[in-house]
């Protein structure tokens, strides 16, 4: 019992834990290419937690193909941390959880909690959060929103972050917004919460799938439109003059360079875009370079351009100094790339001290089913407004989902089912499993990649 919320004891065990390849293969048709990465194929490292009993939970971190298996290997390192485990006490205590899977004294090493080894926490947190709605019987926004403030807060490891915020504070701001809460969920059941989409962007699109994307994706209600940059500065030019003559200038545009350039480089190069008023810069330069991205913010601010960044940021405590040196100003936020749901929400208490709006990151393979649940959590509890804030959408893999997002006139409806939304169909995970897959066998046999099991590279070895 936590204030007046039952958790239930379920005494529940966790008995085994599963870990499978999945890819797909949309460098076929240039899906999620931008400027840096030219040919991904979408993919993830797929986590299924099973208790002793019927309830299992399912997680998963993004990659973009290659080096899967790494992560894949990754979690299965992490997994003895894991099974054995009783669930109820790790969600009595969450946080000192994470914190032991994150600080293993040997396996901390190879992060700490950055790279690989933090991806592959992500996947097995994200599947953990995944059962925990699954035991409660709600979706995850759900979940939170229905959490006294002491027991949220309860599941953050604030180590290093407490210089900006507390957990006094972080439950501070959740009782100050406890008025209105209903009315807010009703709103994200009825209304849903606004999107932008991404997917009319890509940079590997011909200039007439553009078009007609922009069209199609307009008519569908979308008021927000995100392209690719950075390749080449009359490339570049000629795509945004094309965008803004369908979208129009009431409409939002936004530009994601994916870390191509350097800190003069992508000031002059924004500056040569500036005339198609982009709302936002998107990853102008590397992702670890804090004070670099505070000098674009500075220059281009004059210009009315802000910087977006995060879907790279590694950790907590790159996102607090980020926020505190004004070096962005969206928060994009990832549901895979740092620690799980845990440390997304130490993020988010953190942009809302610190008066910086949130707008996930959220590409293929589940990264939309997912950030749609914090999001909305972010909108009925923490912030209560939609006010510069956005969801990115892409229409990449939501078929092979057991519950996908819905999407209705550009708005994200709060989804319904209990959970985390990330169960994968059964027969995706077999067609797509990485190499052995019957859909990967066909793709090899027909020459259109190469087959790794006949060259000597590391792959997953059969299930
Ligand atoms: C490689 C990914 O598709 C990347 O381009 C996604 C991204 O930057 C975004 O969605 O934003
Ligand atoms: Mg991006």
């Amino acid at each position: 019992m936590f204030g007046n919320t039952m958790y239930r004891d379920t005494g529940l065990k966790i008995r085994t834990l599963h870990v499978r390849d999945i890819r797909f293969p949309t460098s076929l048709g240039s899906h999620g290419s931008d400027a840096m990465h030219v040919d991904c194929n979408y993919s993830c490292t797929y986590v299924i937690i099973y208790t002793e009993g019927d309830v299992e939970g399912h997680g998963l971190t993004f990659t973009i193909g290659h080096g899967n298996e790494i992560v894949v290997a990754a979690v299965k390192s992490l997994s003895p941390l894991v099974v054995g485990q009783d669930a109820d006490q790790i969600f009595n205590d969450f946080a000192c959880f994470w914190r032991k899977l994150t600080s293993d004294s040997q396996l901390r090493w190879i992060g700490p909690e950055k790279g690989v080894i933090h991806l592959a926490t992500a996947a097995i947190i994200n599947a953990l959060w995944d059962l925990w709605a699954n035991l409660q019987q709600k979706p995850l926004w759900k979940l939170l929103v229905d959490m006294e403030p002491e027991k949220l807060v309860s599941t953050i490891d604030f180590r290093y972050i407490s210089d900006v915020v507390t957990k006094e504070e972080a439950v501070a701001m959740l009782k100050a917004m406890e008025t209105g809460k209903e009315e807010r969920e009703e709103q994200m059941k009825r209304v849903g919460y606004p999107a932008y989409t991404t997917q009319a962007g890509w940079l590997g699109y011909s200039n007439e799938h553009v078009k007609t994307l922009c069209s199609q994706y307009l008519a569908n209600g979308f008021t927000a439109f995100k392209v690719k940059v950075g390749q080449n500065l009359e490339d570049d030019r000629r795509r945004c003059t094309m965008v803004r003559k369908i979208i129009g200038w009431d409409n939002k545009l936004m530009v994601d360079a994916n870390q191509v350039w350097d800190i003069e480089q992508a000031i002059e190069w924004m500056k040569q875009l500036a005339e198609f008023k982009p709302l936002w810069i998107e990853e102008p330069t590397s992702p670890d370079d804090i004070l670099g991205h505070a000098t674009i913010s500075k220059a281009l601010k004059p210009l009315g351009i802000g910087v977006a960044t995060g879907e790279m940021c590694c950790n907590r405590v790159m996102f607090k100094q980020f926020l505190q040196a004004r070096a962005m100003q969206y928060c994009q936020i990832d549901s895979c790339r740092i620690g799980g749901v845990n440390e997304v929400l130490s993020v988010y208490f953190m942009a809302k001290k610190l008066g910086v709006p949130v707008c996930p990151h959220a590409g293929g393979v589940g990264l939309c089913e997912m950030v749609q649940h914090l999001q909305i959590f972010d909108y009925i509890c923490l912030t209560g407004t939609t006010e510069g804030r956005m969801i990115e959408y892409t229409n990449q893999q939501h078929e092979h989902f057991e519950n996908p997002i819905k999407v209705i006139h550009a708005h994200y409806i709060a989804p319904k089912m209990p959970g985390y939304s990330t169960v994968m169909k059964p027969d995706s995970v077999e067609a797509y499993e990485y190499p052995h897959g019957s859909k990967w066998q066909e793709m090899f046999a027909k020459g259109l990649f190469p087959d790794p099991t006949k060259q000597n590279v590391f792959v997953c070895p059969a299930k």
